[in-house]
């Protein structure tokens, strides 16, 4: 059996937030303002995975509303939801990303998120995309108020062919 997610958040850009994405962290003026650590890219990752599972989203799992997750290290709650796919009897098939943000450039921290998100899921760097695009300084990610992410999942079940 083959499931098909996607995933698609939003983050505000603040100063005196860290900026993290992927997994790892940007050197940048800004940061991403959230309940957790903001990681726009993992919680798009992380609601792809659950939407292929028909599993609800992230807010479901660990609600902003809870102390629990202030603060949250998001690999970690990645790491949670992908054990939910492999006690379902899932592996990753592929995984592609897109980061939407006109700062900072990505491209230099791109191979280390790819590796993060390979690791997390159990997977070869290869099954793992993250691209990333400025809307040319268009809306609000082009204006800098923000970064927004999607993804998309494509899970496998079964034995290997
Ligand atoms: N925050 C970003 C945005 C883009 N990139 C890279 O630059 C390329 C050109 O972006 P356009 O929006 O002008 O198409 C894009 O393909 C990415 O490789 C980036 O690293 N960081
Ligand atoms: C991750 C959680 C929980 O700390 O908080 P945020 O960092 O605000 O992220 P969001 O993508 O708005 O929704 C999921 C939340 O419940």
């Amino acid at each position: 059996m083959i499931r098909v997610g996607q995933g698609f958040d939003v983050h505000q850009l603040v100063e005196g937030r860290k900026c993290i994405i992927g997994g790892v962290e940007i050197p940048y003026e800004k940061g991403l303002l959230g309940h957790s650590d903001a990681d726009v890219l993992l919680h798009a990752l992380s609601d792809a995975i659950l939407g292929a599972l028909a599993m609800g989203d992230i807010g479901k799992h660990f609600p902003d509303t809870d102390a629990e997750f202030k603060d949250a290290d998001s690999y970690k709650l990645l790491l949670h939801i992908w054990k939910l796919a492999t006690e379902a009897g899932y592996r990753l098939g592929n995984a592609d990303c897109t980061i939407i943000a006109q700062k900072p450039k990505m491209a230099p921290y791109i191979p280390a998120m790819v590796e993060r998100i390979a690791a997390a899921l159990g997977a070869e760097a290869s099954q793992v995309n993250v691209k990333a695009t400025t809307t040319e300084q268009l809306g609000f990610t082009g204006r800098g108020e923000g970064i927004a992410a999607q993804a998309i999942v494509c899970l496998v079940q079964g034995v290997l062919s």
